[in-house]
C-alpha cells in the first residue's frame, strides 16, 4: 500500500487517448511555423507581430498555479519566459542559469499586456508535454495542436519560489486566457462522432471545416462579470484582482505594497485560487475579421502567370481531411504525410534571369584577384571569346576560387538545361525534395527539413538526404547529366584542366530560400567542387571556420561572389573546405547543380 501511495503522488495518472485527430495539428514545430500564420516562432512560446501576440504556446515547465480550468475555457499561464525550468531546458549544455524577475517591459510580457489592453484575441497552442490537457496527444502521434482563439481576461504579477535565485523567489507575470465562445464548444470536449476521422479512405466530406465553423454558441456558460473582483491598493491606487482564496493583495510589482495583504503581511507560501476568479466571466466575442481566420488558407495551385516559386508557395499545407499541417516538401505537389491526400502544383517554365540582381547587392572582395582571362569556345560556331574567368586566391595557399562567366550566346546551353530542369521537376521525373537536416537543435522536436529542395545523383552525398535517396547517373534525369557535362566542359575551356565528376547535388530555391553556411566535408571528397548557376542571381559568401577566428575578433565574410545565370564557380583545393565555409543566398527562383568527385564506396 505505501508503494501505491507514493506512485500516485509522484507520477501523473495516464491520460485517455485522443478520441480523434484535432482540427489543426502537426508533428514538428517547423510544420506549424511554415503552415500556420498564428505561430511562426521556432524558439520560445510567444509569437509576436506588430507589438502584440498572435500565438501562445503551452508546453512542459508550467509555473506554480498554471492551470487549465472549466474544461479548458480558462487557461492560466506565466507569460514570457525567464522561468527556472525554462532556463535549464534551453540550456542544452546543462550549465546552471539563474531565474530572474520578469518585468512589464520585457518584450513578450509587454506584447501580452497589449493584447489585454486592446481586448485582442490570440491563439493558444499546446504540445504533448502540456500536462493539464486532459487527453494524451501522443496516442495519435500529435506533437503540437491548436486549441483555438482566446482573450486575456486578467493579468497580474506574483511571486514564485525559485531554487536558482538567491532571494528564493522571482516575479512572474500571469495571464488568464478565456475561450472565445463564438467558436462553439472546444473540439476536445466533443464526442467522437463530431471529430475528425483518422486515416479515412472512404471519400467522406471533410469534417474539419464543420468543426471550426464559427457559429454563436447557444450553450454558452457565460456569467455576468463579478463586480467585487478588483480592489484598489491604498499605496499605489492601482486595482488588483482578488486572485487567491486566502486574501486580496496588491499585485503591482512596482508598488511598495506588492504581495502584501491589507493586514500588512505578505501572502502565505501556499495559495490557491479564489473560485470566483476562475469562472468564465462574460461572453468573449470574436471580432468579425477573426471568424474564419483560424484554418490556414489553401495555397493557390495554379496561379495567374504560372509562377509557383513565390514565397507563398514555400508555405505549408493544412489537410482538410485529417487536420495535419505539413511543410511543402515536394516540388511538384502538396501531400499530407498522414492521410496522403495530394494536390498538384501547376506552374510554367521560367526563362532566365528570373529576376535581376538588386542594386543593394555589393561585392566585397578581400582576397587577391588575378586579372581575368578570356577563353574561346570551340563547338558553338562563334568567333571571339566565349567567356572569361576570374581567379581569387585564398591567403596562405589555402586554395583558389574561379568564377567562369560566359557571354549571352554561349549561355544558350545553360538556358536549355534550366528549362529541362523545370520540366522534369514538375512532371516528377526529377524528384526535388526538402530532406531532413542531419543535425538539428536538441530543442526542436520532430523532423527539420532543409530550407531548399534538392536531389543527389551519382555517388552518395550525406550532407543532405543521406545515401538512400541518391539516384545513380544511369537513372538520373537528362538535365542533371547535361549540367555535369557542361560544368566539365567549361572548366576545360577556362582552366585547361580535365575533370570527371561522379556526383551532382541539384538544389532548387524558391523566393527567400537559401543554403546556410557549410563546408563540403564528405568523406572521400576530391579537391575540386564546381557549380553551375541557373535562373536568378545569387550571392555566394565565404568566411573562415569559427575555429580559425581569434576569440575576440568578429567573423566577417572573407569574400562575396555574385553568381549569375550560366556562371560556373570552381572551388579548387581541399583548403577551401578545410578552412572556409560558404553560403548561397539567391535573389529569387534559382537552380544550381554542384558537381564533385567522391571516392566510390566511401563511408
Ligand atoms: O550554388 C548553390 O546553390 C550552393 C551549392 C553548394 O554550396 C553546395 O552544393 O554545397
Amino acid at each position: 500500500m505505501p508503494v501505491l501511495h507514493l506512485l500516485s503522488e509522484t507520477q501523473p495518472l495516464p491520460k485517455p487517448p485522443l478520441k480523434a485527430f484535432p482540427p489543426i495539428w502537426a508533428q514538428s514545430r517547423q510544420e506549424v511555423c511554415e503552415s500556420f500564420e498564428w505561430f511562426r516562432s521556432y524558439q520560445g512560446g510567444v509569437y509576436q507581430n506588430n507589438g502584440s501576440v498572435k500565438g501562445y504556446f503551452l508546453s512542459a515547465f508550467s509555473a506554480q498555479r498554471d492551470c487549465f480550468q472549466c474544461g479548458g475555457k480558462i487557461v492560466i499561464s506565466h507569460g514570457g519566459g525567464k522561468a527556472d525550468s525554462i532556463s535549464s531546458a534551453q540550456n542544452v549544455k546543462g550549465q546552471a542559469k539563474t531565474a530572474v524577475d520578469q518585468r512589464a517591459q520585457d518584450s513578450s510580457v509587454q506584447a501580452l499586456l497589449e493584447n489585454y489592453r486592446k481586448n485582442q484575441p490570440l491563439v493558444l497552442l499546446i504540445d504533448d508535454k502540456y500536462e493539464p490537457f486532459p487527453f494524451d496527444l501522443s496516442s495519435r502521434e500529435v506533437y503540437m495542436t491548436v486549441l483555438g482563439f482566446y482573450k486575456i481576461i486578467h493579468t497580474w504579477a506574483e511571486y514564485q519560489s525559485s531554487n536558482s535565485n538567491t532571494s528564493g523567489r522571482v516575479v512572474r507575470y500571469k495571464f488568464a486566457f478565456q475561450w472565445c465562445e463564438d467558436q462553439g464548444e472546444p473540439w476536445w470536449s466533443k464526442g467522437p462522432s463530431d471529430a475528425i476521422r483518422s486515416n479515412s479512405n472512404n471519400n467522406q466530406v471533410s469534417v474539419v471545416t464543420s468543426l471550426l465553423c464559427l457559429l454563436p454558441d447557444v450553450r454558452s456558460h457565460s456569467q455576468p462579470k463579478p463586480a467585487n473582483l478588483y480592489f484598489p491598493c491604498a499605496a499605489c491606487s492601482e486595482k488588483s484582482p482578488r486572485v487567491y482564496r486566502q486574501a486580496w493583495a496588491c499585485l503591482n510589482p512596482a508598488c511598495s505594497a506588492f504581495w502584501t495583504m491589507p493586514s500588512g503581511q505578505s501572502l502565505p507560501e501556499n495559495l490557491d485560487y479564489n473560485t470566483e476568479f476562475l469562472t468564465v466571466i462574460d461572453h468573449r466575442a470574436l471580432p468579425l475579421s477573426y471568424r474564419d481566420a483560424l484554418l490556414p488558407k489553401t495555397p493557390v495551385l495554379a496561379p495567374h502567370g504560372g509562377v509557383t516559386t513565390s514565397y507563398a508557395h514555400t508555405r505549408g499545407w493544412h489537410c482538410r481531411k485529417c487536420g495535419r499541417l505539413s511543410c511543402r516538401s515536394a516540388w511538384e505537389l502538396y501531400q499530407c504525410p498522414n492521410c496522403k491526400v495530394c494536390a498538384s502544383i501547376l506552374g510554367r517554365v521560367r526563362r532566365p534571369p528570373c529576376v535581376d540582381i538588386p542594386l543593394a547587392y555589393s561585392l566585397h572582395i578581400a582576397i587577391q584577384r588575378l586579372a581575368p582571362r578570356f577563353f574561346a569556345h570551340s563547338d558553338i560556331g562563334m568567333s571571339g571569346p566565349a567567356g572569361r574567368c576570374q581567379t581569387f586566391i585564398l591567403p596562405d595557399g589555402k586554395g583558389k576560387i574561379h568564377l567562369i562567366q560566359t557571354n549571352r550566346l554561349a549561355n544558350l546551353e545553360a538556358d536549355q538545361i534550366f528549362e529541362a530542369y523545370q520540366k522534369q521537376a514538375s512532371d516528377g521525373t526529377l524528384l526535388l525534395r526538402r530532406w531532413p537536416l542531419r543535425s538539428v537543435s536538441l530543442l526542436l522536436r520532430g523532423q527539420f527539413l532543409t530550407n531548399y529542395f534538392s536531389q543527389n545523383s551519382g555517388e552518395t552525398y550525406h550532407y543532405v538526404g543521406g545515401g538512400a535517396e541518391t539516384v545513380p547517373f544511369v537513372h538520373a534525369p537528362s538535365s542533371i547529366v547535361q549540367a555535369r557535362d557542361l560544368i566539365q566542359k567549361r572548366i576545360h575551356e577556362a582552366l585547361g584542366t580535365q575533370h570527371k565528376f561522379n556526383e551532382v547535388l541539384s538544389a532548387a530555391y524558391m523566393e527567400q530560400q537559401k543554403m546556410a553556411f557549410h563546408s563540403d566535408s564528405e568523406h572521400g571528397l576530391g579537391p575540386v567542387v564546381a557549380g553551375l548557376s541557373m535562373g536568378s542571381p545569387a550571392l555566394m559568401h565565404f568566411r573562415l571556420l569559427s575555429k580559425y577566428v581569434p576569440r575576440n575578433e568578429q567573423r566577417a565574410n572573407a569574400m562575396t561572389v555574385v553568381l549569375r545565370h550560366g556562371d560556373v564557380l570552381v572551388m579548387e583545393g581541399a583548403g577551401v573546405q578545410d578552412f572556409y565555409e560558404h553560403t548561397v543566398v539567391p535573389c529569387n527562383f534559382r537552380i544550381a547543380a554542384t558537381a564533385r568527385w567522391i571516392e566510390p564506396h566511401h563511408a
